[in-house]
């Protein structure tokens, strides 16, 4: 692993970091803000999961997060959307291929010998974390935007016990049905639709839901929101009885002045189920 910067942040550190990935065949890097109180023992994690044309960057600097989760003693963990390189396969629209990993394993040529996003955020990346830095991966959270918030829902509830909670800003949440979702998953799994379903959060919150708290957050003047339905999850929530708060904030956009403007409140709910 190599180290690309350190900065001090609230206390506590943010750092930039890549490494060799085996899952994707190529170098990745993300971002990890450590607490001050890393220097003493290991610290709860958040993830961050980042939506499409991002890299580790974008929510690192534009989420505002660190700040609260420094007040809240929390990690957090902002991995990039895709392999990327020379050598990995790319497309020239924007929502597909690089930047736009989808949080799948491709099985699909020409994605499929880079593109295990799925192995990548679930496996990978947990173990070199736990390997490397003071962090308690008994405690751990994931939220995400957008595309990373399907990442997020979808690993939240096919991994029971893995995480406590689980956030997200604007997710695409039903994306065997929308235009964000049938592209890329016919692209990264093929045709056959049936293995396209345990990367939808509708369709697994009808099936097993999530075996802890969920807050989701979407802006009544999201440009995309016909794109993300969050009405179809609500629906799937309301029929499981599942434990959740899903909020349509009025006035807000798909952008990041939306999730900074909401991030206190996500870290605090995931605070809450990190120190119960
Ligand atoms: N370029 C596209 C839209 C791209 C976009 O809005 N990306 C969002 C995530 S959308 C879902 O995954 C994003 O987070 N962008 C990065 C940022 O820093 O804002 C278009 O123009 O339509």
């Amino acid at each position: 692993m190599e180290t690309i910067s350190e900065n001090a942040c609230f206390g506590g550190t943010q750092g930039v970091y890549s490494h060799t990935s085996a899952s994707c065949n190529c170098d990745m890097t993300f971002g990890l803000f450590l607490p001050e109180e890393a220097q003493d023992g290991p610290v709860p994690l958040l993830w961050f999961l980042s939506g499409l044309t991002c890299t580790h960057e974008n929510a690192m600097i534009k989420a505002g997060a660190q700040s609260w989760a420094a007040e809240h003693g929390i990690a957090l963990v902002f991995p990039d959307t895709s392999p990327r390189g020379e050598g990995v396969a790319d497309d020239d629209a924007y929502d597909l291929g690089q930047g736009a990993g989808f949080y799948v394993n491709a099985t699909q040529a020409p994605w499929s010998s880079h593109f295990k996003m799925w192995d990548y955020v679930t496996e990978e990346l947990p173990n070199l974390l736990e390997q490397n830095f003071a962090l308690d991966m008994k405690r751990q959270a994931i939220t995400g935007h957008s595309m990373g918030g399907h990442g997020a829902l979808t690993i939240a509830m096919s991994l029971p016990g893995r995480f406590r909670s689980v956030s997200a800003f604007a997710p695409i949440s039903h994306p065997t049905a929308s235009d964000w979702g049938r592209k890329q998953l016919g692209a990264y799994l093929g045709d056959d639709q049936s293995t396209w379903a345990a990367h939808d959060s509708t369709l697994l919150m009808r099936e097993k839901g999530f075996d802890g708290p969920m807050l989701v957050d979407t802006g009544t003047k999201d440009q995309f929101i016909d794109l993300l339905q969050p009405e179809a999850l609500a629906e799937a929530v309301n029929t499981r009885r599942q434990q959740a708060v899903l909020r349509l904030q009025p006035g807000y956009d798909h952008s990041y002045f939306f999730i900074a403007t909401f991030m206190e409140e996500h870290i605090a709910f995931h605070a809450d189920a990190l120190y119960a």
